[in-house]
């Protein structure tokens, strides 16, 4: 009999256990959404949000994708899931997949979108800052936005068009331009929410995540761009 080679690959999210007791938890991200099994929104609140637009902001390389920093300018996200408190928006940033189609993080009735923008604020009602926000229960709240191929998204090229000057990990580049990260956000506001986690190390349960039904549009040369220079934070 030949022996047949076993390797078992110790990497990725099955690892993460080992490092990040909090990834084992009960309430972990991201998930797949059920559509028929979500119960409708009653009589929850309007979520309202309001973002400061003529700010400088900086994109970063964290090592996957890109991360665009609010630098601590003001915002107010609230209503909807978030109850009494207000939350500030701390920074956003994207998931793109290594083949176009397969970058989102959630998927929605087993169906994955090309990518996936995440603007993650933090409980400002209840904390002192992002950090210690991020490591409790009610924390942080993320609007998650599907994206998908169609035509060119004018904000979000804003930012794909500086990625070319942070090609590594630690790359930061600031920029002035006027942009409202609420042009990031769909027409219509539909949404589903579940308290989750964060959907990367050390996967801290604080996330009340509010994923938008209606995907936005960004065009396939965009998503090249981003595949180019970011696949899981390798340049390529
Ligand atoms: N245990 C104390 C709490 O520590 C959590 C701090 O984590 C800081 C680094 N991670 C993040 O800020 C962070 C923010 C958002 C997302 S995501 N993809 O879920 O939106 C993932 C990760
Ligand atoms: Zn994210």
């Amino acid at each position: 009999p030949y022996l047949v080679p076993v390797v078992i690959l110790i990497v990725g999210p099955a690892t993460w256990v080992e490092k990040f007791p909090e990834a084992r938890g009960t309430r972990q991200s991201p998930v797949d959404i059920v559509t028929s099994r979500a119960s409708s929104g009653g009589s929850a609140p309007p979520l309202v949000w309001r973002y400061s637009v003529n700010h400088p902001r900086s994109v970063v390389n964290p090592g996957y994708c890109w991360r665009v920093d609010e630098n601590g300018y003001d915002s107010e996200l609230r209503g909807g899931p978030l109850g009494s408190d207000v939350y500030k928006l701390q920074q956003w940033h994207c998931h793109w997949g290594s083949v176009n189609g397969e970058g989102s993080e959630h998927t929605v009735d087993g169906r994955a979108f090309s990518g996936e923008l995440h603007l993650v604020h933090w409980n400002t009602s209840k904390y002192n800052s992002f950090t210690e926000a991020a490591g409790q229960p009610d924390g942080l709240a993320v609007l998650g936005v599907l994206l998908m191929v169609g035509s060119k998204h004018d904000e979000l090229d804003k930012v794909v068009r500086l990625l070319p000057y942070i090609q590594h990990k630690g790359d930061k580049v600031t920029f002035s331009e006027p942009l409202n990260p609420a042009n990031l956000l769909p027409k219509r506001i539909a949404y589903w929410t579940y308290p989750g986690s964060l959907t990367t190390p050390p996967c801290t349960e604080s996330v009340t995540w509010i994923l938008f039904k209606e995907p936005v549009q960004v065009s396939a040369e965009q998503v090249r761009l981003n595949l180019c220079y970011y696949v899981n934070g390798k340049n390529v």
